[in-house]
């Protein structure tokens, strides 16, 4: 077909909105990332536990990023094919829909101002109700409580609702919204991915709730002019319009970050699991069409949805801090000049020294959920170093994505045969070693690491043809690197039991 051959010389372009930077890459028909460009925006603490991000700054550097994306890439418009959008999830932005301007400062998904609203619900008893209809817990991870906190707290808000002119979204809505022309006709929409974390959407129609509305106090009529329109994950949202690189290019594809790993790692169907090592760490098997529960802790969200097809869902352990960890070593201890120096000081020393470190700075999410636990340094004597608290450091994301893969094996009755591993923090090979040691399973890294950026572009430009099927896209997923157990089991167990009582010393700290 020549529409088909025409794409398949063509590139696609996917803009990869996350915590800490924003990242726009060009990816060929090949499926190889041909040029990426990359700027981070600034973190905002107005207060303890506060988290924000300033949307209009990230809207303007993703602009930039993508014009310089292509003239890295060297492609004109006319050669991209499709532009997919992969986010931060949770984090909600509240816009002006007549200037396009924010009223608020994002809130960001770490942010736990709403906490104590979350535990009335949770004191009322109301945790099981929320978990059946939207698969998630009541925490302040998600993002329903920051709607309501910024409707009832910030007096703009509430008169632009009620003159029709506010716009509420996660992150992919915010760029959606500006790429395909803002106040002058942006579509106002979200994906299905990005909507099962909000708490607000029945998991199994993939609509928005009204009961689930009502019990976070946002109301109904005002909801539907604010929110966006839910659709299906792979599928046309709208053009690129206006003023930016790429006007009149199909946006076909949204996918939160998590689930676009997981897509792009080529886990397609039932059964694969991966785990990402950024900032946080998340881990997600990929479960079908049939909505999964969990009885051990982990969310159920959507995996994707191709247009036409049914939903796919996902089991989901989600850790707030892990690479974070690091840069609190670099950061606020002074440790490490660059995170990527903890590798050679946790390697300099044979093992942690006795020293384990829990990262509960902002309590801890699957699968404890404990907002009462805070971050605990056990086991120190004279004999620890910095490279012992290093090395802990370091393994602390391996221990906590233990906690989740113990999780996940309860709850689907069968240990999966192999850990597919991607994000920053998996360059560190002896993490990844240690890793498949204390999970007694094969841990495999792909040869293009950036499975994030590649997912978002797999589902755009399976939507417009560039490639013609799953199976197109799987073949595009080649091994990079794998690391075998070889730990003895009862080394493994003596570890473990440390690290659970390490866990329980973290509880029950915060007030
Ligand atoms: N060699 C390393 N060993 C351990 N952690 C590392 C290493 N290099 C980078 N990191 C950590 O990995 C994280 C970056 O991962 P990345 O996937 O880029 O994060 P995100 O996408 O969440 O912003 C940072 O938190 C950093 O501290
Ligand atoms: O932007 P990241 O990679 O830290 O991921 C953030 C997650 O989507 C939060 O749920």
């Amino acid at each position: 077909m020549e529409s088909s051959s025409l794409h398949r010389e063509s590139g696609v372009v996917a803009i990869d909105q996350g915590t800490t930077s924003t990242r726009v890459s060009v990816v060929d028909a090949e499926g190889t990332v041909r040029a990426t460009a990359q700027a981070e925006h600034a973190q905002h603490f107005p207060r303890p536990g506060w988290v924000e991000h300033d949307a209009a700054e990230i809207w303007e550097s993703t602009r930039e990023l993508m014009g310089l994306a292509l003239t890295r890439a060297r492609l004109r418009t006319r050669d991209v094919a499709a532009v997919g959008i992969t986010n931060q999830r949770e984090t909600v932005v509240a816009w002006d829909a007549a200037t396009g301007v924010p009223v608020h400062r994002a809130i960001v998904w770490q942010d736990t101002r709403t906490e104590p609203a979350l535990a009335r619900l949770r004191a009322d008893g109301l945790d099981g109700l929320v978990r059946e209809r939207t698969g998630l817990p009541l925490a302040s991870y998600f993002s329903a409580s920051r709607i309501a906190w910024l409707l009832e707290h910030v007096p703009e808000a509430a008169t632009l609702s009620d003159a029709g002119r506010l716009r509420v979204g996660t992150m992919d809505s915010w760029l959606l919204w500006n790429l395909t022309g803002g106040p002058d006709g942006g579509v106002h929409a979200t994906d299905v991915t990005n909507a099962s974390r909000t708490s607000l959407m029945d998991v199994e129609t993939g609509r928005w709730d009204p009961e689930m509305l009502a019990l976070f106090g946002i109301d109904e009529r005002r909801w539907e002019s604010m929110a966006p329109t839910i659709r299906p994950s792979i599928g046309v949202f709208g053009e690129v319009a206006g003023p930016v690189a790429l006007d009149g290019v199909p946006v076909a594809g949204i996918l939160g970050d998590q689930q676009a790993a997981t897509f792009g790692q080529g886990i397609l169907s039932a059964g694969g699991v991966k785990n990402t090592y950024g900032t946080g760490c998340f881990l997600l098997q990929h479960t079908g069409s049939q909505r999964p529960r969990s009885g051990h802790g982990l969310v159920v969200t959507v995996a994707s949805q191709r247009e036409g097809a049914p939903m796919q869902y996902a089991l989901e352990g989600s850790v707030a801090v892990a690479g974070s960890l690091v840069q609190w070593l670099r950061d606020n201890l002074g440790l490490i000049e660059r995170s990527a120096d903890v590798e050679t000081l946790a390697d300099s020393v044979a093992d942690d020294g006795g020293v384990v470190i829990v990262p509960a700075f902002s309590g801890l999410y699957a699968p404890h959920w404990r907002p009462d636990a805070r971050g605990i340094v056990a086991g120190l004597t004279g004999y620890a170093t910095r490279a012992h608290l290093a090395r802990a450091a370091v393994d602390a994301t391996a221990y906590q994505s233990r906690d989740l893969f113990e999780a996940l094996v309860a709850d689907t009755g069968r240990a999966p045969e192999r850990l597919h591993v991607d994000g920053g923090m998996s360059v560190n090979d002896r993490l990844m070693q240690f890793q498949a040691d204390l999970l007694d399973i094969e841990v495999v890294r792909p040869a293009q690491t950036e499975t994030t950026v590649l997912g978002a572009a797999h589902a755009a430009g399976l939507a417009v043809g560039v490639w013609a099927d799953e199976s197109e896209l799987s073949a595009l997923v080649r091994p990079g690197r794998r690391w075998h157990p070889g730990m003895a089991a009862h080394d493994r167990d003596a570890l473990v039991r440390r690290w659970r009582r390490a866990l329980e010393r973290s509880f029950d700290w915060a007030e």
